[in-house]
């Protein structure tokens, strides 16, 4: 079956790892604790803090408590999506001030704008919340990029070693799954993709290969009428 959309992953794969974790994570430590100080009584800030309790199981846990909480899930990378929310309202004071730019590799660039020009329907799948994923995009160092993507997906479609979440972004894009080509740099991501029943293409930007994958170190190697 021809491909008709394709799913992208951001960190790793569209984008540096160096860029979320000497950029927007050291970003997200920084400004965090007084963002949340200042915010914590806005209904969607303070809808994030109660997921944060409940998953930490903390229930009684304080402002300064569950700034402590987040900031440890930070250092250990964990993807929690309230988490991820809160990171993405941190980041989108940091873009609209000009101090962030958000890095996407120029063969990722020139290769969307291609596939979109083609016809190929363009998603994003990340651990990243959906506002990180626009801000990232939207304010990158080639400009606003988020014309060229149809539809974002992020943990609240399930984590992304779970072939159940896989099979939920097929259905809501309402393309069959054999149809997806799905692009990440993380064995186990594309391990569950593929078992959704998606088409898979690994990215080793360092020239690595991702278990038994097809494996490419650039956008610029994928041809989607391959699939
Ligand atoms: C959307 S940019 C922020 C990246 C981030 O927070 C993250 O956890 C990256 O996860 P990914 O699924 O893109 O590897
Ligand atoms: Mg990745």
């Amino acid at each position: 079956m021809p491909i008709k959309a394709i799913l992208t992953d951001i960190e790793g794969t569209t984008s540096a790892v160096s860029f979320v974790f000497d950029v927007l994570f050291p970003y997200a430590r920084e400004h965090l604790p007084a963002y949340i100080r200042s915010h914590a009584s806005e209904p969607a800030v303070a809808a994030q803090l109660e997921a944060v309790r409940g998953e930490s199981g903390e229930a009684d846990a304080d402002i300064e408590r569950v700034i402590e909480i987040l900031l440890g899930w930070i250092a250990s990378d964990r993807k929690v999506t309230s988490l991820k929310a809160l990171q993405g309202m941190v980041w989108a004071q940091g873009y609209r001030a000009g101090q962030l730019k958000g890095h996407v590799y120029p063969d990722a660039v020139a290769a969307l704008r291609e596939w979109k020009g083609q016809g190929y329907a363009l998603y994003v799948y990340s651990s990243g919340s959906i506002q990180a994923q626009q801000l990232i995009f939207g304010c990158s160092e080639a400009g606003d990029l988020t014309p060229l993507f149809s539809g974002y997906f992020d943990t609240t479609s399930g984590h992304k070693r779970e072939v159940a979440s896989y099979q939920r972004i097929a259905e809501a894009i309402g393309v069959p799954a054999v149809e997806v080509l799905f692009l990440s740099d993380v064995v186990e991501e594309l391990d569950a993709a593929q078992q959704a029943g998606m088409c898979v293409c690994g990215l080793g930007r360092d020239g690595g290969v991702l278990g038994k994958h097809e494996t490419v170190a650039s956008f610029a190697q994928i041809d989607p009428r391959r699939y």
